[in-house]
């Protein structure tokens, strides 16, 4: 039967982040895809639209209409926003018995909207780090979760040092994504003993609008469809690398990432090599 992977996350009204970005993914990669909505996010700085949260209730009759009707082999979480939606996501996903959990921490969005209360984190990293198979932060989003300035990761040895930390945080797997270093696109995995670097050729493009999202997207469509977590992380730098080659400059700022150009062009300059 055809897998199934469900995201927890917001909608991104520029369709090229967030639960858009999402289900495209999941659809390209070819598992069946099912979204539950945490928030509507329509901010720009010329219609001056907001952010809308769903109520608790709305969010958690979502995620059991998915895991009672259509079931799920592997999730995702991207925004979640407040302390209480983190909380009652947790819980639900305590009880699912879903064993393939990506945790993507998204706190602040290319835009610049806030997508995660300060007061929000210490359940993050309480209630839902714990129970991630793999979590992947941005540089930035690794520095605060670490108590950190924002700009403390500034190389590679740092994103090294802060997977590490990270690691007691109680994910299984750790991704730091080195989307803003100089030089190539470095991303460092770390399970607790073992260390891998993921290298693209940087593209010099503004254009990465829900890279991110995307890429744990891709992760969660790799791991529905069984894959060990070392290959899902390299098929899904493949996916987001030609989404970035191939992205769309449709808005004033960062455009969103073609999510069909993996299918397209199939790009492979991506490799993946352990650390020794
Ligand atoms: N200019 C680029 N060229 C090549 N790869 C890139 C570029 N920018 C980001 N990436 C890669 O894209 C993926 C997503 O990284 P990024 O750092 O953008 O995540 P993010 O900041 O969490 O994204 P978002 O802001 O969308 O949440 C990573 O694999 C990163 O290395
Ligand atoms: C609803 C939502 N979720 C996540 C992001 C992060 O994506 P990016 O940082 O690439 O804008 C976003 N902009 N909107």
């Amino acid at each position: 039967m055809k897998k199934r992977a469900l995201t927890i996350a917001g909608s991104a009204a520029r369709g090229g982040a967030g639960i858009q970005a999402d289900i495209k993914t999941f659809q390209e990669l070819d598992v069946y895809g099912v979204a539950a909505i945490t928030a509507f996010v329509a901010k720009h700085p010329e219609t001056n639209q907001g952010i809308f949260p769903q109520s608790v209730e709305a969010i958690e009759a979502q995620i059991h209409t998915m895991l009672t009707d259509i079931g799920c082999d592997a999730l995702k979480t991207g925004m979640l926003f407040t302390e209480e939606i983190i909380e009652a996501v947790a819980w639900q996903i305590d009880q699912s018995g879903v064993s393939s959990i990506v945790i993507d921490p998204v706190m602040i969005g290319k835009m610049g909207s806030k997508l995660l209360k300060d007061d929000a984190i210490q359940a993050l990293k309480a209630n839902l780090l714990p129970q991630a198979t793999i979590m992947t932060p941005n540089m930035y989003e690794a520095a605060y979760l670490l108590n950190e300035p924002l700009d403390a990761l500034q190389e590679e040895v740092d994103l090294i040092d802060a997977a590490r930390r990270l690691h007691t945080y109680g994910s299984q797997y750790v991704l730091v994504k080195g989307g803003r270093l100089d030089g190539p696109a470095v991303d460092i995995l770390y399970d607790g003993q073992s260390l891998y670097r993921y290298v693209a050729p940087r593209i010099d493009t503004i254009h990465t609008n829900g890279a991110g999202c995307t890429y744990s997207a891709a992760i969660t469509a790799e791991l529905a469809k069984g894959k060990p977590i070392t290959e899902a992380v390299l098929i899904a730098k493949r996916f987001i690398t030609a989404g970035i080659v191939h992205a769309v400059p449709y808005l004033n700022g960062p455009g969103p990432t073609d999510h069909a150009a993996y299918r397209k062009f199939g790009e492979q300059t991506v490799y993946m090599e352990e650390i020794l």
